[in-house]
Order: C-alpha cells, then structure tokens, then sequence
C-alpha cells in the first residue's frame, strides 16, 4: 500500500543533504515518509553514498548547488512540496570569513525563502541553532531553559549572529503569500550540540586522543552542563515537523522548537568520553596545573596567532575565546513543546544513541585524521 503510485505524490528538497545532519535527515525522509515521490538533495558538495539511494523506489535527485546563487536555488525549490534548510556554514574556529558565513547563513536562507514565494512552495522547515539563544558574551548560564525561558540573547560571533538573523527572517516569512495565492507556513528547530555517526568534532577528538596516547586532558569543570542530542533524534525531529506543518500550521507557523532527547546533561568534554572512553581514550584530569585563567591566554594566543598567520596559512585550533566561552558555560534545556505541538518523541534512546555512536567511533579507528 504504502509504496504504491497513488501514495506516493511529495516533492521534498533537503538543502545541505550531504552534511552531518543532512545525511541523516535524507535517510531518514527515506525510510520514513511513506508519501514520498522525490528527494531533492541540494549540496555544495555531493557525497558519492548518494548513489546507493538511487536504486530504491523513491527518485533521488542530486543537485549539485550554491544556497548563494538565488537562480540556483529557485530552480531547485520549483515543484516541491516542502523545503528542509539545513545548508550552513558551521564555523567557530575562523577558518571562513564573517562575511563569507553572512553570505551563507542569511542570504542563503533569504535566497530558499524567497524560492518558496515565487515557486509556489509552501511548507519550510529551518535548522536554526541553540546558538541563536546563548550562551552570550557575558556568559550567562541557561539551565534547564525552554522555548520561552527569558535570556538575554547578545552575541558578536559571526555564526550565532548569521544564524539568528536567518531564523528572524524564517519565522516573519510565516504566513507570507506564495505563487498561487496560499500562505507560506514556516517553522525553526533549534538543535543544542549535536553528536552520532559523522560528527567531525568528535573524530577530531578522537585522533587527538590517539596522537596524545590514549589522553585526553580535561580543561572544563565537569560541573559546567551542556545538552546534547542525538543526529537521528534531531533528523527524526525535521521529518515529523515536515509531515505535520501542514494539518497543525495555525499551532506550529512561525514557531521555534529545541531539539532535545534523554540524552544526559554532561560537560561537553565528559559527554564526549561517553563514546572516546570505551574506544580506550582516557580524561586526565589537569584543571589544577591548566587554570581558567591560562585557557583564556592560550586562546586569545590562539586567536593572535590566527591573525597573524592569516595572510600565510590557515591556523583555526579547536580552541579560542569564543569556543571556550561556549564550553565553559552552562546551557541546558528541559522542554516539551515540539511533545506537545507534533507529537515527538525520541526515536532513539540514549543507549541505542550511544551504542551507534561508539560503534562508529570505532569504525573511525584506522582512518586516516
Ligand atoms: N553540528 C551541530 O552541533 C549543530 C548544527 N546546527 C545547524 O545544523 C545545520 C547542519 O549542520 P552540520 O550538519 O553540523 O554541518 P555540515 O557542515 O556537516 O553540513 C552543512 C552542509 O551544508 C553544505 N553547504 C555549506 N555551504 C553551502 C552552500 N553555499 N550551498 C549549498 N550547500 C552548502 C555543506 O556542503 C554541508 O554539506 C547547520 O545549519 C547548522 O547551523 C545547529 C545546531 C548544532
Ligand atoms: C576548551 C576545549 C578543550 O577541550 C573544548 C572546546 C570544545 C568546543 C570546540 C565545543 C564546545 C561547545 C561546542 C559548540 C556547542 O555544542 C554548540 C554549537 C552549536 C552549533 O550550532 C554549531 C556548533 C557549536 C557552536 C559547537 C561547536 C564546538 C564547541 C564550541
């Protein structure tokens, strides 16, 4: 039944379906959208497991694309049902310019919203970033925070400020008028760190450990918090919000949503050894001999060095003010809005979560960093 010609009738277009996110998101629609005709994946750069998909009953089209170009994108959206907008430019470290993640990040979603308007398209779901809320420059803590939670929301990093003003602009297009005279109905998932099978910070952390002999050093208290979520739970979360926008678009337009699961509240360094201890990293605990205060020299060195070295070579370390800022402060959440608007709930559990997550660390094991 559920594959037959009549069932099968949508158009969806995931943008950035070859990142982290991405990937799962694709594979996800895959296997769980049953109404699904076409999969319009739109990347700067297609990944070739894309192939593999090409063989099942639904048609998978690679488009090779710039979110940048608006001719690109217009050409893209023409036809489809629903937009998932998960293209971005992740960057923390200063490896792209701030002009470059602007291009990305706000024009890039301007350039999807308006394909939607003048295509016709009518339903667009956006991955925003808990980093569109905090933490803040004056490193405040959010503890067990929701979507409503009071938090004074100031940033001067490129990325948090590219992605808030492209969730701005997502949320005002709610209610917009598209080609045919309906309203366009949008809405903004906002994924707290998120980890699982591709995470490249993860593997980083990984080879570093291995470089460093099976150690990693401690450099956060562990009583510093951070959320996280699972890459299935936040793909699984994109889908339902696609599959229910249009049935709930008076409750879930214009609306944001976290994206959370039961995975524990750790600091980000004790969260990662959830998955790096059992691939035998071990945390050395040197908070005594590095202090805070030394961490914030070593990265604001970090930061000078990277300004030096610019007109000579990248040098973007994991570490800066900015990343430590972020690892050093408390964001949690505790939330059931998208339970109760859309009906989530976990697909995975923190143990499946964990399980898959150590098992591909330790497929990651003999490749190359
Ligand atoms: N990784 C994380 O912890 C979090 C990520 N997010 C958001 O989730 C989304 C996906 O992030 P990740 O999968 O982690 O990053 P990623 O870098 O793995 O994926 C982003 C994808 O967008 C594509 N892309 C970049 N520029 C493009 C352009 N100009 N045109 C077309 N495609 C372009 C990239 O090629 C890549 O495949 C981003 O919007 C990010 O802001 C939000 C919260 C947390
Ligand atoms: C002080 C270092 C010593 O081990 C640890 C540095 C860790 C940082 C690289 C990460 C700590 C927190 C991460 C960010 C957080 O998870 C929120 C994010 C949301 C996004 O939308 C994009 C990624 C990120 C900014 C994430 C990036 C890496 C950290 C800063």
């Amino acid at each position: 039944m559920a594959d037959s010609a009549e069932t099968r009738k949508l158009v969806y277009l995931v943008t950035g379906g070859c990142g982290f996110l991405g990937e799962h998101v694709v594979r996800m629609l895959l296997q769980r959208e049953p109404r699904l005709y076409e999969l319009r994946v739109f990347d700067l750069h297609l990944g070739p497991w894309l192939e593999e998909l090409k063989t099942g009953p639904v048609q998978v089209t690679a488009i090779q694309g710039d979110v940048t170009q608006a001719h690109e994108v217009a050409a893209a959206v023409a036809g489809a049902h629903v937009v998932i907008h998960t293209a971005g430019l992740v960057d923390v470290f200063g490896r792209a310019s701030p002009e470059t993640i602007y291009e990305v990040n706000v024009q890039g979603t301007k350039n999807v919203i308006e394909a939607c308007v003048q295509t016709g398209t009518r339903f667009l779901v956006y991955t925003s970033s808990m980093e569109v809320v905090g933490p803040n420059i004056k490193g405040h803590p959010f503890y067990r925070g929701n979507e409503d939670t009071p938090y004074e929301a100031i940033h001067r990093h490129p990325y948090p400020c590219s992605k808030a003003q492209a969730e701005r602009l997502v949320l005002e297009a709610n209610g917009r008028k598209v080609h045919g005279g309906l309203s366009l109905v949008t809405c903004a998932l906002r994924p707290t760190g998120i980890y699982g099978e591709g995470h490249q910070i993860m593997r980083d952390f990984y080879h570093q450990g291995l470089r460093l002999g099976g150690r990693l050093f401690r450099a956060i208290p562990a009583s510093v918090e951070h959320s996280r979520v699972y890459v299935g739970n936040v793909a699984w979360m994109h889908v339902l919000v696609a599959q229910e926008l249009e049935q709930r678009a008076a409750l879930m337009g214009g609306q944001v949503y976290f994206c959370y699961d039961e995975s524990p509240y750790k600091s980000y360094e004790d969260f990662n050894m959830e998955f790096l201890g059992p691939c035998g990293l071990r945390l050395v605990d040197t908070r005594l001999l590095v202090p805070y205060w030394l961490l914030m020299l070593l990265a604001t060195l970090n930061a000078l060095l990277q300004w030096l070295l610019r007109p000579l070579l990248l040098y973007a370390p994991l570490l800066n003010p900015y990343t430590l800022a972020v690892a050093n402060t408390t964001f949690t959440v505790s939330t059931n809005k998208a339970q109760r608007h859309f009906g989530y709930k976990p697909l995975f559990s923190w143990e499946d979560s964990r399980t898959r997550t150590i098992r591909w660390v330790q497929a990651v094991e003999g490749s190359a960093p």
